[in-house]
């Protein structure tokens, strides 16, 4: 066999459907992977594709098995494992191979790998889970271009298509795709809690059995709401244990699990002093859904949250508004924080092609990024909910989401997303804040100083100060 075009780095879920992917579209690709038994039941799991495939032993027979300049993917977990590997081939492969990050990496891992690693390096996000990355995920790279460039046209031909065009875009250099990527999952969480906050209400408070819940979401999957996540929640509350015969949900522990990306995504926006509380609210809903003992203690003492709304019920309609409108907040609290950052690291992100690359083969994919797109190809740095074609939509969908928090809060359902999006949504819709008071303290204990609103000065001091 002639030598292989690319090689790929960790046979996990990620990357033996990727490198599937890759063989699919006609690319020859060899793979290590750490443990060599998973290789070779890989390839042989192949089928015809494994014509396309080489198996490597060792890093050295993947080196060897790669024409040059050789370009190796990695997919393998953040952190260590990642760095690993770089020390492991670097020494095996010559001044103008290149090694791409494909797993979720924290970006300034990737910008610092830019620099230090020993030779050309991408960091690339890579959103879809194992079917996208069979079938055609979304790719947000980045890096040096011309390291993007040389590997685009397998990257392109590896993405989901949406109406012609591939899912597959540089953002900017060193640790750009990276940074794209976590706050696509920042995104992710919110709307996923989000989500899961409307299941809570129809489960607790509406006390709709989970067949019920199922074709909710499905006939919301047919509307505005359309989304992958949405989608996948409506199966997921129709699935059936196999072993019990019960509805899977009841199956399922109440402890959501959390790799690093959205915690990475809220740490940072801390650094860029971007607000982003729905993302916020929704990781820290991960941590506390975490903590089961503390739940059951607390539920002991205080007996238990939810309780039956009854005829406070909100109506379907308003839970799809109030979701509809919630969803909107997600985004646009992610595209405001991936501006700030553009501004921050001087990346000029693409922010209408960030929209573009997300409308097909992403986690979250939405029917609503088209027009997010355009929204942002007239004004990027405007917030999304000020656009008119989303002013309008939360202005119509703002009452449904205050009645359904006000009624979830009322019943003692906690709805922490849904909450931040609307406290979000009332702050930046209040000219006259309140943060006069804590200019006022902060003068108070600390002389800091304050602006007077009537005339604009600067370093002004109460009558506390002598
Ligand atoms: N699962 C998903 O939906 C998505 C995951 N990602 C990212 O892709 C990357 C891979 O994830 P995923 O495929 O799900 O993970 P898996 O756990 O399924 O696979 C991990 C892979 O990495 C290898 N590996 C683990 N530790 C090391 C190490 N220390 N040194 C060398 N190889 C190692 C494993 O090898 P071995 O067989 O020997 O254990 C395996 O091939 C991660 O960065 C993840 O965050 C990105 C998007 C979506
Ligand atoms: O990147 C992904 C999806 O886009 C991965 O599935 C990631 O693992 C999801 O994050 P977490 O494990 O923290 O839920």
């Amino acid at each position: 066999m002639a030598k292989a075009e690319i090689g790929l780095v960790g046979l996990g879920t990620m990357g033996s459907a990727l490198a599937l992917n890759i063989a699919d579209k006609g690319h020859s690709v060899a793979v290590w992977n750490r443990t060599h038994s998973h290789t070779e039941a890989f390839v042989q799991e192949a089928g015809p594709l494994a014509e396309r495939i080489v198996p490597a032993e060792t890093h050295a027979d993947l080196v060897a098995a790669l024409a040059e300049p050789r370009a190796i993917i990695l997919m393998v977990p953040a952190g260590a494992p990642v760095d690993e590997q770089i020390a492991a081939l670097r020494p095996l492969l010559g001044p103008d191979d290149l090694i791409i990050d494909a797993g979720n990496a924290n970006f300034r891992d990737t910008s610092r790998r830019a620099t230090d690693s020993g030779g050309p390096f991408l960091g690339i996000g890579v959103s879809g889970g194992e079917e996208g990355a069979r079938h055609g995920p979304s790719i947000m790279g980045g890096g040096e271009r011309a390291y993007w460039d040389r590997v685009a046209h397998i990257l392109k031909d590896i993405a989901a298509d949406y109406e012609g065009t591939p899912c597959a875009t540089w953002m900017g250099e060193k640790g750009a795709g990276h940074f794209v990527k976590a706050v696509h999952n920042g995104i992710e969480y919110a709307d996923m809690q989000m989500i899961a906050e409307t299941y809570g209400i129809l489960r607790d408070g509406m006390g709709m059995g989970y067949d019920a819940i199922a074709d909710v979401f499905a006939k919301w999957n047919d509307g505005p709401l359309a989304s992958y996540l949405i989608e996948i929640s409506a199966k997921v509350a129709a699935a059936t244990d196999a072993r019990t015969g019960e509805p899977l949900l009841t199956v399922i522990a109440d402890s959501a699990g959390q790799k690093g990306t959205g915690r990475w995504t809220a740490v940072e926006a801390q650094h860029l002093g971007a607000a982003i509380p729905a993302i916020e609210a929704a990781v820290a809903a991960r941590n506390l859904s975490a903590k089961a003992d503390m739940r059951a203690t607390g539920e002991e003492l205080f007996g238990a949250g939810p309780q039956p709304m009854g005829p406070n019920a909100p109506s379907l309609d308003s839970l799809e508004q109030a979701l509809m409108a919630g969803k909107i907040m997600c985004y646009a609290q992610g595209f405001a924080m991936i501006n700030a950052a553009s501004d921050e690291f001087g990346w000029a992100l693409p922010l209408p092609e960030i929209a573009r690359v997300w409308r097909a083969g992403c986690i979250i994919r939405s029917a609503m990024l088209n027009d997010m797109a355009d929204a942002l190809a007239e004004d990027p740095a405007r917030n999304l909910l000020f656009a008119p074609f989303f002013a309008d939509k939360v202005r119509a969908a703002a009452p449904a989401l205050r009645e359904v928090v006000i009624a979830a809060q009322a019943a003692g359902i906690a709805v922490p997303a849904l909450a931040s999006g609307l406290a979000w949504f009332d702050t930046v819709r209040t000219a006259r804040g309140t943060a006069d008071m804590i200019q006022g303290q902060r003068d108070f204990f600390g002389l800091h100083g304050f602006v007077r609103r009537d005339t604009g000065e600067s370093g002004q001091h109460g009558p506390w100060a002598s």
